[in-house]
């Protein structure tokens, strides 16, 4: 059998896969879930927000022919909920998500995990979509520097982000110029593509509440997004920054076009939301048989190898 455990950060993952932060990682028992199910790497936790918060008004998701489409509002337990978890004792490495609505929010609560017991991998969220009124962090390049260079002036942690998509080649360079000045141990690209927009045409109305129905997209239509900006950031990045892949993952083959493209991990949102945690042992299953095929014998034989027409 092939063998699909990876390290990052000096932390092994028994597997390559991990939950989007969002899916199925509000509480515990899901949390548990995701950790004692089949094949996944660990669990990575919903984005903690300082405090506790209801999120926006239902219906916020909505499920499309070929995705998704939310706008959630970082509906969450609460940051000490999710810290408690983390720092706990668990069969499977855990990735601590967290998002401030404002840049004190990030810096307070990373001054707090660098405080805390816990020392595993914590992933800060540039990119939540959905807060109605807040610019996407990860959109400003200025912005984006001076947070990592506030935070990198105190935190000796674990610590990757979670990117949006960009579709500009020259935001890939200006993107990578400036995460390539931090000692991070990973991105995590893609977040949702954000403000998209759908319709009930027997209704005439957008199909979720918030924010006039502009959401953020995932599942099978964003795959090619997904594709692009893991390669991008691959090119782009120093190879000690690991990629989780994330963004339009259904089966083996995006698994494995993914991994071609140079993710290290590759996480699963909407199509886990529809399957359930049983997709892993699919996606597991599909993607070995895929490099049974074609002779490999590890993900290291393709990994960041997809070639040039
Ligand atoms: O970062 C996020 N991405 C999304 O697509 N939705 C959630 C949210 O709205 O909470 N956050």
């Amino acid at each position: 059998a092939i063998d699909f455990k990876t390290t990052m950060a000096s932390v092994e993952f028994p597997s390559i896969f991990l939950n989007a932060s969002g899916v199925n990682c509000m509480t515990v028992a899901e949390m548990d879930e995701m950790i004692n199910a089949a094949c996944t790497g660990g669990v990575v936790t919903k984005s903690a927000t300082p405090q506790q918060r209801e999120g926006n008004p239902q219906p916020r998701y909505y499920q499309l022919e070929h995705g998704s489409i939310n706008s959630m509002g970082l509906p969450n337990a609460g940051f000490p909920y999710y810290l408690d978890y983390v720092t706990r004792e668990h069969a499977k490495p855990t990735i601590l998500s967290v998002a401030g609505l404002q840049m004190s929010d990030n810096i307070e609560l990373l001054h707090k995990i660098q405080a805390s017991e816990y020392t595993g991998l914590t992933e800060l969220n540039l990119s939540c979509p959905n807060v109605i009124g807040k610019p996407q962090v990860a959109y400003d390049f200025e912005e984006t520097d001076a947070l990592l260079a506030e935070i990198f002036s105190f935190y000796t942690k674990p610590l990757g982000v979670k990117l949006p998509p960009y579709f500009d080649l020259v935001h890939f360079d200006q993107m990578a110029a400036i995460l390539n000045k931090y000692p991070l141990t990973h991105i995590n690209t893609v977040n949702s593509v954000g403000n998209g927009l759908w319709i009930d045409i027997d209704t005439e109305k957008v199909v979720i509440k918030p924010k006039q129905g502009f959401g953020g997209l995932g599942g099978a239509m964003i795959l090619p997004t997904a594709l692009a900006n893991v390669r991008a950031f691959r090119q782009r990045l120093n190879p000690s920054i690991k990629i989780i892949g994330t963004g339009g993952v259904t089966s083996g083959k995006d698994v494995f076009m993914h991994l071609l493209c140079g993710a290290d991990m590759v996480s699963v949102g909407t199509a886990l939301l529809h399957e359930g945690v049983g997709i892993f042992q699919r996606l597991t299953d599909e993607l070995a048989t895929i490099m049974a095929e074609k002779g490999y014998t590890s993900i290291e034989d393709f990994r960041g190898k997809v070639q040039d027409f």
